[in-house]
């Protein structure tokens, strides 16, 4: 029998919800414990808890921690892949990150749950059963972290959550789950073609996140630089288009060599140097924003945020979105 570690940090899947108000709060990790008897039949599994938080709580040392604790469980010989239970809300942040830092081998999959354990339909239990399944399949490996849930396997780097409430919240626009689970077989589809490393230490810079919309300027901006910041990622319109007012911001951001990194405020697609109007990708391309290869706002900052940690050379940062 294949060994896996489950690692606990709380969010939905460690809640119960208040029969008399209806409010989820977390318990303790003894109620994830319960769901055990019923994966042993996959795997000889461990639990451990890392910390027991809600997933917005979390911070970029949480992030840290885990990542420790993940490096030290899969370069343990007797074990075979490691399994984490995270709050939904971040929980793609978090697979992206780890999967940033560890190069492909053994499985690391990370799930949740949308319902409390103790609500009618709780997912929790099948997702983490799903997921032991998957961490403790040969055809797992090398295929970098995965997110497991309802009832897909999806890759880290595209999968975001789709749907603040429905249990099939976890999709990725670009390219679908690389897999899927029945009860009885796992099939995974492809194979994710793109995985980046860039290991670091410790994420010791800030990245301010910025969506754009009708009629913006450039204030927030100028209030992010004044603030110190290190890097601004741009939510811009469709293909990577601000309105002219934030242009000045833009340029500003750049002149300080601050790099400004743009995505699409759209679900799915690519930002491209695409319209040449004053704010269009073209006229951003021009004056030094970066275009990120399909990633949305939140894993960009991450991917930033990791960059900046080891670099504040413009160019290599812009390879490494752009390659
Ligand atoms: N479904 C969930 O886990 C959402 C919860 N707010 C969390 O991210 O911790």
């Amino acid at each position: 029998m294949k060994k896996i570690v489950v690692i606990t940090t709380g969010g939905t899947i460690a809640m119960n919800e208040d029969l008399e108000t209806g409010t989820v709060r977390p318990v303790t990790v003894k109620t994830l414990s319960t769901y055990l008897p019923a994966v042993s039949q996959y795997a000889d599994v461990d639990m451990e808890e890392a910390f027991n938080l809600p997933s917005p709580h979390l911070t970029f040392r949480h992030l840290e921690q885990l990542l420790e604790k993940v490096r030290t469980l899969i370069s343990n010989p007797t074990i075979d892949g490691v399994v984490i239970t995270h709050g939904t809300d971040t929980l793609e942040e978090t697979a992206f990150f780890l999967d940033l830092q560890l190069p492909p081998g053994k499985p690391v999959v990370v799930t949740g749950a949308m319902r409390s354990s103790n609500e009618i339909g709780a997912d929790g239990p099948l997702n983490l059963l799903n997921s032991v399944r998957t961490a403790a399949c040969e055809e797992a490996h090398g295929k970098g972290v995965l997110v497991v849930f309802n009832e897909e396997i999806h890759g880290a780097r595209f999968v975001t959550k789709t749907h603040t409430s429905n249990v099939a919240t976890f999709q990725s626009p670009q390219v679908g789950p690389i897999g899927t689970l029945d009860k009885r077989s796992i099939h995974f589809r492809h194979m994710p073609l793109e995985h980046e490393y860039y290991p670091v230490e410790r994420m010791n810079r800030s990245v301010g996140l910025l969506k754009m919309a009708l009629g913006m300027d450039s204030r927030p901006i100028f209030h992010l630089l004044e603030d110190g910041i290190s890097g601004i990622v741009i939510e811009a319109l469709g293909q990577g288009n601000v309105p002219p007012e934030v242009v000045p911001g833009i340029q500003q951001a750049i002149k300080r060599g601050v790099p400004v990194v743009l995505v699409s405020r759209c679900f799915n697609g690519m930002v491209q140097d695409v319209y040449g109007y004053e704010g269009g990708g073209k006229h951003l391309r021009d004056l030094g924003a970066i275009f990120s290869n399909g990633l949305n706002g939140q894993k960009a900052r991450i991917k930033l945020l990791v960059l900046l940690s080891s670099t504040s050379d413009l160019e290599s940062i812009r390879k490494a979105f752009e390659h």
